[in-house]
């Protein structure tokens, strides 16, 4: 489904990916793991089309999409979720959502109902404004909202990052959720090594914009975790 060889990732001048390749099967999940700094969002910034410059092969169902612009990536069926949410703070909770619809191919533009099936809390504040929610239920809404898209994959970056504990939960339970249940192909940054090894299929780790290794989830082993995440 996704396939990325040899890419390299650029802001200005600076290389920050070098040769990295991965693949992602339909309904697989993925974590992309390592230290700060590695380049873990310039790998999600360069599968939509975020960086200054990208360099290798990088196929969607494939079809190589390196030279297509991000809102075309997005059409594609990739739903990008980054790490400041980046909802609209003066749009409502319902008008965020509408806008993930409005990048729907299928012309259907009502809210799916299984998103508040999801995220109660959602349908509860619908009119209340974006900007006026707490940290996670802004992480809510903008995972909604990448699903009103229908997307065939769902890429998150550090979605529980600085949530309150009873709200990463229900994240979790929810990503959990779409990947098994509804079979959507994720793409997870995370810290959180118990919950990649719970909810991943394969990983990857990045070191100094290289992947340093990468394997089945019963690979991430003490020694790799030690070895490649602890400062
Ligand atoms: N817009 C930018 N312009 C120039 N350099 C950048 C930009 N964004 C990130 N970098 C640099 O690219 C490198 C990789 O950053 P990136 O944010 O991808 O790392 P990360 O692994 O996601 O880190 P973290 O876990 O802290 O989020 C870092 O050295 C960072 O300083």
């Amino acid at each position: 489904m996704l396939h990325a060889e040899n890419l390299f990732s650029y802001y200005g001048k600076s290389p920050i990916l070098q040769d990295v390749s991965f693949s992602l099967k339909a309904g697989e999940f993925l974590s992309v793991l390592g230290r700060n700094g590695v380049g873990k969002t310039t790998l999600l910034k360069t599968i939509m089309g975020l960086t200054d410059r990208c360099e290798g092969r990088l196929e969607f169902d494939g079809a190589d999409i390196s030279g297509r612009s991000t809102p075309e990536r997005a059409r594609l069926g990739i739903g990008y979720i980054p790490q400041g949410r980046e909802i609209i703070p003066r749009f409502t909770v319902e008008e965020n959502i509408i806008m993930g619809c409005y990048a729907r191919t299928d012309g259907k533009r009502e809210i799916p109902d299984y998103l508040f099936e999801m995220f109660p809390i959602l349908r509860e504040f619908l009119t209340r404004r974006g900007g006026d929610l707490s940290g996670g239920q802004q992480q809510q809404l903008a995972i909604a909202r990448a699903l009103a898209m229908d997307p065939k994959i769902l890429i998150l970056d550090e979605p529980t990052e600085g949530i309150q504990p009873n709200i990463v939960r229900q994240i979790e339970d929810a990503i959990v959720h779409l990947n098994r249940e509804r079979g959507l192909a994720v793409i997870l940054v995370e810290q959180n090594i118990p919950f990649a090894r719970k909810a991943s299929d394969r990983f990857v780790v990045l070191d100094k914009g290289a992947v340093a290794m990468a394997g089945h989830k019963d690979e991430l082993t003490d020694a790799v975790v030690e070895k490649h995440m602890t400062f």
